[in-house]
């Protein structure tokens, strides 16, 4: 089958956006895995389709898979390139749009100087003290109560590491380093994916604090491995930032592919807004294989 294609990126995290607001295109995971093959298929980190409205003063279903095939809850530098390709294809008028995602409604807008903030919604930090078990990453004995942030560490010598995991629909691990040129990326960031502890497997975060409004991050994702940036990582990164109180309420997040900026009260019930840009790249045509 022929299908047309999007290929737009946000901070350099890449994606195939695909318009199904006028049918199924009728995609299996193994169609979303070539499209996002940077040798077979088109090339990107995830595959975005819109798709109509739901209902209920909804805009538009707001679809996410991963470059390994799987549907995710949430993606924020996509939810920047929806924004932007609903917009500049005609498919809506409003400057903000509310879209459907699987792990709840958010609410992108376009500013006047071409980037686009979303009302992310709230971080759920994740208070269950669940031990992780030996896959490279051992707990570290810690004092009573202390539920949130996790303590781990690599082996015995190692330093502890401590890890918040918190939930932006998506689910993060957080570890603040040193120098994120540095971090063990490749190293320890298959092992938090993939770790037990996270049955769903999880997006890993590194996250340098450079003072109390500026950070650097590179984040390993979930399905994925390290991008050039994480939105909605970037969200759970200055939250658990702000939590341990180590961070302003409106933070500059610096990564390989851009800078995004994120903004969040700090209390439980306030939402995360994250700014950056989104940006067409080219438009394609593929033929796909009807069975990969
Ligand atoms: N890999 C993520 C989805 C994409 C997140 C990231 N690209 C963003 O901008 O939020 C996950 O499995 O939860």
């Amino acid at each position: 089958m022929k299908i047309r294609f999007t290929k737009m990126q946000g901070a350099g995290n890449d994606f195939v956006v695909l318009d199904e607001t006028q049918g199924r295109l009728g995609l299996t995971p193994a169609h979303y895995r070539l499209l996002a093959d940077r040798h077979f298929g088109v090339g990107a980190d995830q595959i975005l389709t819109v798709r109509p409205s739901p209902g209920d003063g909804i805009d538009f279903e707001y679809v996410i898979h991963n470059a390994d095939g799987g549907e995710v809850e949430q993606c924020g530098n996509g939810a920047r390139c929806f924004a932007r390709y609903v917009h500049d294809k005609g498919l809506s008028a409003k400057d903000t749009i509310r879209v459907q995602t699987l792990a709840g409604v958010i609410a992108p807008r376009l500013t006047p100087d071409g980037r686009v903030t979303v009302d992310m919604g709230r971080p759920v930090f994740d208070a269950a003290r669940v031990p992780f078990d030996a896959a490279g990453l051992t707990p570290v004995p810690q004092g009573s109560g202390q539920k949130w942030p996790l303590a781990l560490s690599g082996s015995a010598q190692d330093a502890p590491v401590l890890v918040a995991v918190v939930s932006m629909g998506n689910p993060h691990a957080v570890q603040l380093v040193e120098d994120v040129d540095t971090a063990p990326v490749a190293q320890t960031g298959p092992l938090i994916e993939s770790h037990p502890r996270f049955p769903r497997r999880v997006n890993a975060g590194y996250l340098q604090i450079v003072d109390r409004s500026h950070v650097r991050l590179r984040v390993f994702e979930r399905g994925a491995g390290e991008t050039l940036a994480c939105g909605s990582g970037a969200c759970a990164a200055v939250a658990a930032g702000i939590r341990l109180g180590l961070l302003d309420a409106q933070v500059d997040v610096q990564t390989r592919g851009g800078l995004l900026t994120i903004a969040w009260a700090g209390a439980d019930t306030d939402p995360v807004f994250m700014t950056g840009p989104a940006t067409p790249v080219f438009e394609g045509q593929i033929e796909l294989p009807d069975t990969p």
